[in-house]
């Protein structure tokens, strides 16, 4: 057993461990980032990237099909699963050797391999090759997948989004247990690459949506590409001999049993810290064995131990992760000197088509912060004008403003080009903008954008600060 003493030790070597790792050794040389599993981060590996390289893929294919609506005729599209496929694992490899040439950049006496834990708040133990004294301690050790026992009677045929990316050709039939996050963009990208689907949720969400008119109207669209049920009543999973089959309660056919290739079980994750023996290390934890911690600092209590990433199970986002790393790494550097960082406005998109976007405050917040005394703007982009020329009218933008001081809050979306419309209004929130303000920003045409302008314009009314909406308004251009 090696024995090394060091100021700063990071465990997890993932998007928050390397930001905190390149942020500490700017300050001290005495730092180790403790990796037990392979190199190149979660997101490169088995997340964002090869989730939106498959979603690429059945983007095109549904593009191909749709195509007759602008009157082109691409012929029959044949979805060949594994060329599909081997882009993914090919562009993805590419992703994840960006990170291992960073990782080699980094000096070997600051790389540790194995599985650390606490054996005391100041010592860790790293497998049985190394015992680290740190003073200070980032932890940044991700999730994982977690899955309900029910689902595992599917066997070998039960998968998470790791082994799919591992796939050298499609299967035929997939059932997804969780419309969340993972499940809708995995289940949307598979069903449009020809896979049948069916989706199953408990408790009636439907990814990150909290607004309730925004959650009827995405329900609806999916529902239209395959039978998704937010609150599924399952009664069985069994592994037969050719498949998984799921015996579940049909609203209209009552009891009945399907058969699919796989199960993916896309049920939420876990953050890795129930590993860490962290009953040692001397930090209040919450019922869940969690350590309490500030959001600003990151930092656990009043320890020498900061949190990162989505071992926190706050916001299990990529650039939440990369600023957090950023900020424990720094207050890991100069403690006893612990700095709040800057926390930015909530953004967070789901990559489904039409995409889902929310910003800001959820309209409960916001009802909360406001006392009620608040007003939702809206917009339908079934007549939009950009977004019917492209054949993407679907789907609802719904802002929230506050009621005397007109400052915008909040919005949801389901709809065309969400990414970049949630960017705009993160940007406005985090300014502080006004509705007021917003409107006074210039608006191209024919765009996207003059959708936004419409549910603001909206808003502004409904705020007492503005003219009512004019139905197909001259300065709009048609279809704003
Ligand atoms: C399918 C999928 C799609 C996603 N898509 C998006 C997206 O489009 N946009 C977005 O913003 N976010 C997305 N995310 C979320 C994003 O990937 C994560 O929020 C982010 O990668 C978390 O980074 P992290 O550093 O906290 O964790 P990780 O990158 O997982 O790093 C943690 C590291 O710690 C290591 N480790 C664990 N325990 C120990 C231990 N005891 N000792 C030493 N090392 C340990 C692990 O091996 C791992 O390498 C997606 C996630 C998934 C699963
Ligand atoms: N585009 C992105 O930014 C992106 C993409 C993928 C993942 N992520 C991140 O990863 C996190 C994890 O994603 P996720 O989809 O695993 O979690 P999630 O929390 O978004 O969704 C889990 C879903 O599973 C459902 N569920 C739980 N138990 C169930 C059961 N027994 N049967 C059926 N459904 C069940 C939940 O109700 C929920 O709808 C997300 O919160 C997100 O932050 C982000």
């Amino acid at each position: 057993m090696e024995k090394r003493q060091v100021e700063v030790a990071i465990l997890g070597a993932g998007t928050a461990g390397m930001s905190a790792y390149r942020v500490a050794r700017k300050h001290t040389d005495s730092v180790v980032m403790i990796e037990g599993g392979p190199y190149g981060t979660t997101c490169a590996r088995v997340g964002c990237m090869p989730s939106k390289l498959l979603i690429a893929a059945s983007e095109a294919a549904h593009d191909a099909r749709r195509a007759g609506l602008f009157g082109i005729r691409p012929g029959n599209v044949k979805v060949d699963g594994r060329a599909v496929m081997e882009r993914v694992r090919q562009e993805r490899d590419r992703f994840v050797d960006f990170v291992l040439d960073a990782v080699d950049d980094f000096p070997e006496e600051h790389k540790i391999r194995g599985y650390a834990r606490f054996l005391s708040p100041h010592v860790l133990q790293v497998d049985d090759s190394h015992e680290i004294e740190a003073e200070r301690v980032v932890i940044a050790t991700g999730s994982r997948p977690n899955v309900p026992d029910f689902l595992k009677s599917a066997e070998d045929r039960l998968v998470v989004n790791d082994d799919i990316f591992e796939w050298e050709d499609l299967p035929s039939s997939v059932a997804v247990f969780g419309p969340g996050v993972i499940g809708l963009e995995l289940g949307q990208a598979l069903s449009r690459l020809g896979v049948r689907v069916r989706m199953f949720g408990v408790g009636g969400g439907v990814g990150p949506i909290q607004d309730e008119e925004i959650r009827e109207c995405a329900l609806e669209a999916f529902n239209q590409e395959f039978p998704l049920d937010p609150d599924a009543d399952t009664k069985k999973v069994e592994r037969t001999g050719d498949g998984v089959a799921i015996t579940f309660v049909d609203g209209e056919r009552g009891e009945v049993t399907e058969t699919f290739d796989y199960l993916l079980a896309a049920t939420g994750r876990r953050p890795n810290v129930d590993g860490l023996d962290i009953q040692n290390a001397n930090l209040e934890l919450d019922d869940r064995g969690m350590p309490y911690y500030e959001h600003y600092t990151l930092r656990c209590g009043d320890s020498h131990v900061f949190i990162a990433g989505d071992a926190t199970a706050d916001l299990p986002l990529l650039h939440e992760a990369a600023d957090e790393g950023r900020i424990a790494g720094e207050n890991a550097a100069f403690y006893p000197k612990v700095r709040v960082g800057l926390r930015r406005t909530p953004l967070a998109v789901v990559f489904t088509d039409p995409q889902i976007a929310t910003v800001g405050k959820t309209i409960q917040q916001v009802d909360e912060d406001c006392r009620g005394r608040f007003a939702v703007g809206f917009v339908s982009f079934q007549g939009q004008g950009r977004s019917r020329v492209i054949g993407k009218n679907r789907g609802l933008l719904r802002v929230y403003g506050e009621h005397g001081s007109g400052l915008f809050m909040g919005a949801e979306m389901f709809g065309p080009a969400a990414e970049h419309i949630g960017h705009l209004l993160a940007w406005a929130a985090q300014s502080r903008m006004t509705v007021t303000d917003m409107l006074d920003m210039p608006y191209y045409h024919p765009v996207i954008e003059e959708g936004l302008r419409t549910a603001l314009r909206d808003l502004n009314h409904k705020l007492s600060l503005g003219p009512e909406v004019v139905e197909n308004c001259l300065d709009c251009g048609p279809g704003g």
